[in-house]
């Protein structure tokens, strides 16, 4: 795909500099919007081959790709689905995950990011995760919260999970660190990107 416009920076091997450096490249993609109607596509096509009835996602901020339509989508006419969006506990650096559907109340969290507001948790059989960037073998670099991680170590079933970026943040040489949980799948606007156990 031609860019119409690239930063063209050497990736840094700090990996603070690299988040700065990866989310600043996504908030310049002058394609954007239609990378985002591509990812739907992948999107949605990749969950009609997922047997999960529940999934946890996230509210887009700092230019994510937003998956909500194309769950939203996917829900639609099937009881038996659900949607969370995920909830901060501030003492234990975990995310639970919480009832959402379109038009549900929201509120702001401690980052200000939305979160719904009253509604039943539940614990998610597919995890949807926004990735900052993404190296070989589900190996995720997100904002440096280290919440994915907590949350995963303690969630029990372990859920699937799936990392969503932009093409733009694959990093060829990034290393998992010991908490690090490798993804399961991760998907990009150009389809598929990787996928445990496909060749
Ligand atoms: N859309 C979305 N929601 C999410 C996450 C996410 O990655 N994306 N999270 C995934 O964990 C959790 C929130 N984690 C976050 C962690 C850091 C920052 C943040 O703005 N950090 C500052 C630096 C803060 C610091 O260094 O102290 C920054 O990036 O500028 C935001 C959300 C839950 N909700
Ligand atoms: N299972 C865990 N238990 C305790 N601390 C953890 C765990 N996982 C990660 N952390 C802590 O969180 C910090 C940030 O982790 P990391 O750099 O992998 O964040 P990230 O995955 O990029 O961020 P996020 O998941 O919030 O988007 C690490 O330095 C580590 O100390």
């Amino acid at each position: 795909m031609t860019l119409p416009f690239k930063l063209n920076l050497e990736p840094s091997r700090d990996k603070s500099v690299l988040r700065k450096q990866l989310q600043a490249e996504r908030l310049s993609l002058l394609d954007r919007h239609q990378r985002a109607a591509h990812l739907q596509e992948v999107l949605m096509v990749w969950l009609i081959s997922r047997p999960e009835k529940t999934i946890g996602a996230y509210w887009p901020i700092k230019g994510e790709f937003d998956a909500l339509p194309a769950l939203y989508r996917w829900a639609e006419g099937h009881e038996d689905r659900r949607i969370g969006l995920p909830v901060m506990n501030r003492e234990t650096k975990q995310l639970t995950f919480h009832v959402w559907y379109p038009g549900c109340p929201m509120e702001e969290d401690a980052y200000g990011i939305p979160k719904p507001k009253d509604t039943e948790a539940f614990h998610p059989e597919l995890l949807l995760v926004p990735c900052v960037g993404f190296g070989p073998g589900g190996v995720r670099l997100g904002y440096g919260g280290g919440f994915y991680d907590r949350t995963l170590a303690a969630l029990d079933p372990l859920p699937a999970t799936a990392g969503l970026a932009y093409s733009h943040g694959y990093v060829p040489w990034l290393e998992g660190e010991p908490h690090d949980v490798p993804l399961d799948a991760l998907l990009t606007e150009e389809g598929v990107s990787w996928q445990r156990g496909v060749l």
